[in-house]
């Protein structure tokens, strides 16, 4: 029987690069995100490569809507293997400028979503007696940087979370790891370098992204698939032996 993969925020950018990669792989995919018009769509191009593929609408912030979104991918699909962490939303602002609606709604997303996430997907993994959880950090949950101060503060906390949970999970035979990605072309990226040009004053639109794009060693921007490929990789039995990993994947950026 086919393995299952729930993504979180799959309708678009890296989730759904994922969810696309892993569905290449073999496993049968929840789609999962608030967005329903992109979340169809991924589905429909998972359907169309071949693929099994569910669309579940839920908003991480809702525990309620977390319990729900497994329960419903283990009765459609017999189980939930992997479940992978990947909605996230950005914030950009210098500290002094930043309010406090604006650390509750980023803190609800990153850091409230991924335990209710670890929590509902840990619980069904129990009873199967096995699994493993993937958590979306970044390299700002490495190193702090200016204008991302509250959501360096949230992916600093999806790193505390992936080894506290790796290390109380490991008896069930659940690993937790997080993939750490630098700098990716998605709409994400669109709405920091908005913010940053307005913020920091540069001149026009991609200024921001260019800045943070010329410092990478490999010398481009990352894609959604350069991503994918290491999350294959932790959703694998290749990875078995590696779990509180917050592991990073961004062409040359922040050294470790
Ligand atoms: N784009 C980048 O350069 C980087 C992104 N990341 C992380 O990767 C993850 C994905 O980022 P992107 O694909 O770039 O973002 P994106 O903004 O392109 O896509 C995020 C998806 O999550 C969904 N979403 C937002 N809030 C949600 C909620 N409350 N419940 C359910 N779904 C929700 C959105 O509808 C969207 O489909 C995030 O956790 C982000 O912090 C980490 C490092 C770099
Ligand atoms: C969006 C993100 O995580 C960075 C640091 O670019």
């Amino acid at each position: 029987m086919s393995k299952t993969a729930v993504v979180t925020g799959s309708g678009q950018g890296i989730g759904k690069g994922i969810a696309t990669r892993l569905a290449k792989d073999g496993f049968n995919l929840v789609i999962s995100d608030i967005d329903k018009e992109k979340m169809e769509e991924t589905v429909q191009a998972i359907k169309d490569s071949g693929s099994e593929a569910l669309a579940v609408e839920a908003n991480v912030t809702s525990r309620q809507d977390i319990n729900d979104l497994v329960k419903k991918a283990a009765d459609h699909f017999g189980s939930v293997d992997v479940f992978v962490n990947n909605a996230g939303i950005d914030h950009v602002a210098p500290l002094l400028k930043v309010e406090e609606e604006d650390i509750e709604k980023i803190f609800a997303v990153n850091v409230n979503g991924v335990i209710f996430g670890i929590q509902a997907a840990a619980e069904q993994m129990k009873k199967q007696g096995g699994g493993k959880i993937i958590n979306a950090c970044s390299i700002a949950g490495h190193k702090g940087f200016p204008m991302l101060g509250i959501y360096s503060a949230t992916k600093f906390a999806v790193k505390g979370l992936t080894q506290a949970s790796a290390q109380e999970l490991a008896p069930d035979k659940i690993t937790v790891n997080a993939y750490c990605p630098g700098v990716v072309g998605t709409s994400m990226w669109e709405r920091i370098d908005a913010r940053m040009v307005e913020e920091m004053g540069l001149e026009k639109p991609g200024d921001a992204f260019e800045k943070f794009t010329a410092g990478i060693a490999l010398g481009r921007p990352q894609t959604p698939e350069d991503v994918a490929n290491f999350v294959s990789y932790l959703a694998s039995p290749d990875s078995d032996y590696m779990t509180g990993q917050a592991v990073l994947i961004d062409g040359g950026i922040v050294y470790n």
